[in-house]
């Protein structure tokens, strides 16, 4: 499942929409069976872009999922692709200590992460809880 994710990453990145940083990404993840792909789309208004992995969890979150089993993330970036701190924290959303995360280059040079490590102390809904 680790190279089906990687694959259909690759392949979502040949979706992306990247007139103005040319920097393409793509993120598949896997989520009660099915694969969710995504690539990263940039506007002429700079700070309204959605990177690939938030298109992909997007995708699966409006067919309904809710946990996500595995996500892999690819770019043409020198070592493994690390993912911004808004996507860590979207991904933290759907994420548990099972989760796999998957950094991965276009050389298949790839590392696989859980949340932990991704962002470690993550805001979370039971920090909004008064009592704790
Ligand atoms: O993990 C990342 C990092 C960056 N980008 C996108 C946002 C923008 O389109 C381009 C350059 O930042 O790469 C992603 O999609 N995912
Ligand atoms: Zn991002």
């Amino acid at each position: 499942m680790k190279e089906r994710l990687i694959e259909a990453a690759i392949e979502a990145r040949s979706s992306a929409y990247v007139p103005y940083s040319h920097f393409e990404v793509g993120a598949a993840l896997l989520a009660g069976g099915t694969i969710y792909s995504g690539c990263n789309i940039e506007n002429a208004s700079f700070g309204l872009t959605n990177c690939a992995e938030r298109t992909a969890i997007f995708k699966a979150t409006s067919d309904g999922i809710r946990r996500i089993e595995a996500i892999a993330i690819v770019a043409d970036t020198a070592g493994p692709v690390s993912p911004c701190g808004a996507c860590r924290q979207v991904i933290a959303e759907f994420a548990d200590e099972h989760t796999r995360i998957y950094l991965t280059n276009l050389h298949g040079n790839t590392e696989e992460w859980t949340m932990d490590r991704l962002l470690p102390g993550y805001f979370q809904a039971k920090d909004m809880d008064k009592t704790n």
